[in-house]
C-alpha cells in the first residue's frame, strides 16, 4: 500500500473530510435561507443562485468519487444523442441495485454541467437529512410518501412548478422505488406473476405511477427519457464507506436517449411501455454479466477540475479557522476544554455516521416487503 493510499484510509483524515462536508454545508443551507426574500422579488434569479449553492455541496461528493477514491465511470452511449446531454431537460430511469448509484448520477450530472439544478423523485425521509435533505427543499425537489393516495396530488403539484425551471436539469426516477434486495426482489416477482409479467432478474418490478405522472406533467418541458442502466466492474459491490475509504471502483453505464414524445399518453399503455422498458434493462444486464460490457460505443466525458477546486476551496474556508481554534485551544491548556472537543468530535463522527447509513442497503425500508398484498398469504 503506498503513502497516499495508506493516507486515504486514516480516521482522521475521514474526520476532516467530514468536518469540511457538514460545515460548509451548513453554511450553505444558511444562505439558502438567506435567498427565501429573494423567492418573492424574482423567482427565476433565486432559483439560479440556490443551483449554484447546491453545486457547493453536491460536487463535495462527486470530488471524493472523482478525485479521492478515483473511481472511474464509462458511459455506453450512441455518439449522434450525446451532443444533447446536458443541453435538454430529461427524464433519467436508472436501476436502483447500489449504495452509490445517486452519486455515480451525480457524477454524470457534473460532466455534462447539470448537477446544481437536477432533480428526483425522493422518499420524504430524506427531507430531514440534514445538509442534502435541507439543500434539496430549495432545489425543489419532488418529494413523495410512497402511498399513492396521498402523493398523487402533491407530487404532480410539485411537478407542475418544474415546467418553467430556469436551467436544464435530469429528473431521475427511480421506477424501482427502493433498493433492490434479495428479499425485495422475491415479493416484487410474486407480483409480476400475478400480473401475468414476465420475470426480472435484475430488477424489481417497476412502480409505473410515478412514471406516468412525471412523464404526463413534464411532457413539452422535457425533450426526453434516458433510460440508464448502471453496474459495477467484477462484481464490485461499491459503498459510501468504501469511497471515503479511497477505494476506486469502476462504474459503467449505458443510456439510451428516448424521444418523450414515443411514451404513450393513456395511462394503461404508459405503464405496460415502462414494463417492457425494464424487461429491456434486464436484457442488457444479462449481457453485462455475461460479457462484462453493455452494447454501444464508448463515449466517456472526462472529469472536469470544478469539483475538485470546490472542495479544496471549502476546505481553506472552514479548515482556517479550525486550526486557529485547535492551536487555541492546546495552549490555553484547559483539560475541560480540550474535553469538550472531545465530546463535539465524537459527536460529529456520529451524526455523520447516520448519514453515511441512510445510503447503505442492510439499512433499507420495508417498502416492497411489508406493502405487498402477497405479504398477507
Ligand atoms: C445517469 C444520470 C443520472 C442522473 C441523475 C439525475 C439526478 C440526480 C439527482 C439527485 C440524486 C439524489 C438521489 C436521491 C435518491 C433518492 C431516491 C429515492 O428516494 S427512491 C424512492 C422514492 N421514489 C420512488 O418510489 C419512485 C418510484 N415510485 C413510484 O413511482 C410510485 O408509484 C409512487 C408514486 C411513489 C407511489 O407509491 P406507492 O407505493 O403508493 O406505489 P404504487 O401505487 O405505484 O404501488 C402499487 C403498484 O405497484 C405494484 N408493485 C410492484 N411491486 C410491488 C411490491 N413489491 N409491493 C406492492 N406493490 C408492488 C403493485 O402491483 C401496484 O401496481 P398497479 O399500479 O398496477 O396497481
Ligand atoms: C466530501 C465527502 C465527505 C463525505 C461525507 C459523507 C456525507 C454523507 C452524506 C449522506 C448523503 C445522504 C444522501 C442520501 C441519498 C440516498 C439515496 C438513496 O439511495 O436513498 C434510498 C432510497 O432511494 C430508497 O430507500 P429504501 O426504500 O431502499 O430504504
Amino acid at each position: 500500500m503506498g503513502l497516499l493510499q495508506f493516507l486515504k484510509s486514516q480516521f482522521l483524515c475521514h474526520l476532516i473530510m467530514c468536518y469540511v462536508f457538514l460545515v460548509s454545508g451548513l453554511i450553505v443551507n444558511l444562505i439558502q435561507i438567506c435567498t427565501l426574500p429573494l423567492w418573492l422579488v424574482s423567482k427565476q434569479l433565486a432559483r439560479k443562485i440556490n443551483i449554484r449553492l447546491a453545486y457547493c455541496i453536491a460536487s463535495q461528493m462527486v470530488a471524493a468519487l472523482e478525485w479521492w477514491s478515483g473511481t472511474e465511470c464509462t458511459l455506453y452511449t450512441d455518439p449522434k444523442r450525446y451532443p444533447l446531454y446536458g443541453k435538454e431537460n430529461a427524464i433519467v430511469v436508472l436501476n436502483h441495485t447500489f449504495e452509490i448509484d445517486f452519486l455515480c448520477g451525480w457524477t454524470f450530472c457534473e460532466r455534462f454541467g447539470v448537477l446544481g439544478s437536477s432533480k428526483v423523485l425522493a422518499k420524504r425521509e430524506l427531507a430531514y437529512v440534514p445538509v442534502i435533505g435541507w439543500m434539496w427543499y430549495f432545489l425543489e425537489i419532488v418529494f413523495c410518501k410512497r402511498k399513492w393516495e396521498e402523493d398523487r396530488t402533491t407530487v404532480a403539484q410539485s411537478l407542475q412548478k418544474l415546467r418553467d425551471y430556469p436551467e436544464n436539469y435530469w429528473f431521475l426516477l427511480f421506477c424501482e422505488g427502493t433498493r433492490f434486495t434479495p428479499k425485495k426482489h422475491q415479493f416484487s416477482m410474486q407480483i409480476a406473476e400475478s400480473k401475468g409479467l414476465p420475470k426480472l432478474k435484475y430488477h424489481l418490478l417497476p412502480r409505473t405511477k410515478g412514471f406516468y405522472v412525471t412523464v404526463q406533467n413534464l411532457r413539452g418541458t422535457a425533450a426526453a427519457i434516458y433510460d440508464s442502466t448502471l453496474n459495477f466492474r467484477n462484481n464490485e459491490v461499491p459503498t459510501l464507506l468504501g469511497i471515503i475509504n479511497g477505494k476506486k471502483y469502476h462504474a459503467d453505464l449505458y443510456v439510451r436517449r428516448i424521444p418523450l414524445e414515443s411514451v404513450p399518453e393513456d395511462e394503461a399503455e404508459c405503464a405496460a411501455w415502462l414494463h417492457k422498458l425494464y424487461q429491456e434493462k434486464d436484457g442488457f444486464q444479462e449481457q453485462y454479466a455475461q460479457t462484462g460490457h453493455f452494447p454501444g460505443p464508448i463515449m466517456s466525458p472526462p472529469r472536469r477540475p470544478w469539483s475538485l477546486i470546490n472542495w479544496l476551496f471549502w476546505s481553506c474556508v472552514v479548515l482556517y479557522p479550525l486550526g486557529l481554534l485547535i492551536a487555541q485551544m492546546l495552549s490555553s491548556g484547559s483539560v475541560l476544554t480540550i474535553a469538550a472537543a472531545v465530546v463535539v468530535c465524537s459527536a460529529v463522527s456520529m451524526g455523520m455516521r447516520w448519514m453515511i447509513g441512510q445510503t447503505e442497503i442492510d439499512k433499507s425500508s420495508n417498502y416492497g416487503i411489508k406493502a405487498a398484498p402477497l405479504n398477507n398469504n
